[in-house]
């Protein structure tokens, strides 16, 4: 990471981004607006701790992609902190990892979709994650806001008021649909940046000879 102390409130948008999308960089954007995040560090899974039965693509393609869809926005970054890093990519170890680097008096913002957040329970270390982040979910196509009601009650008490909900335009666009396109030659335009675009037909991504589509392996 590059960047000085100097930050109030700064974003984190996790994801696997394989690949990146505008579902994932409208969320980015209306949460930065919204929240006054001075930015967003966008944060490609190295190896998804959730996905561990599916076939992922080349972490360093997943950069390079999420590299070209943030460039022309200033106050987005990338980090290669998860893609850096061995194991499994836990949210709570990059968290940390940006607290020691931003500081205690910076407030963090994890962005993720609703959906994710519904799940949150079953991530790693919640209780100290909810401690030191905030979690900004966004609600994505299809998501009912009632079911997130429905296990606030199981957080920890003092992590409730730390999950933020903020609606984005609805964008039903998915990476799954995006690969599957690809995979049956229909075409991908206009549902992600034009430079990704061309970098999944320049290195032949996710054609069924190299399968970065997930498969049960
Ligand atoms: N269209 C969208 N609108 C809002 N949030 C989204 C959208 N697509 C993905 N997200 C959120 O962005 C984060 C990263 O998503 P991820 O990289 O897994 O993309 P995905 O499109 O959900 O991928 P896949 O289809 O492979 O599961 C997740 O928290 C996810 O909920
Ligand atoms: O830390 C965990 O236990 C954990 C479990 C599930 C998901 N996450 C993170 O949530 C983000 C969104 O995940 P995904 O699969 O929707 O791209 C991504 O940054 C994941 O690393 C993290």
């Amino acid at each position: 990471m590059t960047a000085s102390n100097n930050y109030r409130r700064v974003g984190i948008m996790g994801g696997t981004f394989d690949p990146i999308h505008f579902g994932h960089l409208v969320t980015a954007e209306a949460a930065r607006w919204e929240f006054a995040l001075e930015k967003v560090v966008f944060v490609p899974s190295g190896r998804p701790p959730h996905k561990k039965d599916y076939r992922v693509s080349d972490p360093e393609h997943r950069y390079q992609m999420t590299v070209l869809a943030t460039a022309s926005n200033p106050y987005f970054e990338v980090s290669r902190s998860e893609i850096d890093r061995e194991g499994y990519s836990y949210t709570v170890d990059t968290v940390h990892e940006f607290r020691r680097f931003y500081g205690p008096e910076v407030q963090l913002f994890f962005i993720t979709g609703a959906d994710a957040i519904l799940e949150i329970l079953t991530w790693k270390d919640v209780d100290r994650l909810l401690k030191e982040c905030h979690f900004i979910a966004a609600t994505r196509p299809g998501f009912q806001l009632n079911r997130l009601g429905e296990s606030r009650p199981m957080l920890p008490v003092e992590g409730r008021h730390r999950i933020h909900l903020i609606e984005v335009p609805a964008l039903a666009i998915s990476s799954t649909d995006i690969r599957w396109r690809v995979q049956n030659k229909k075409p991908i335009k206009y549902l992600l940046p034009e430079a990704v675009e061309d970098y999944i037909h320049r290195q032949g991504l996710y054609r069924p000879r190299d399968c970065g589509v997930y498969e049960k392996s």
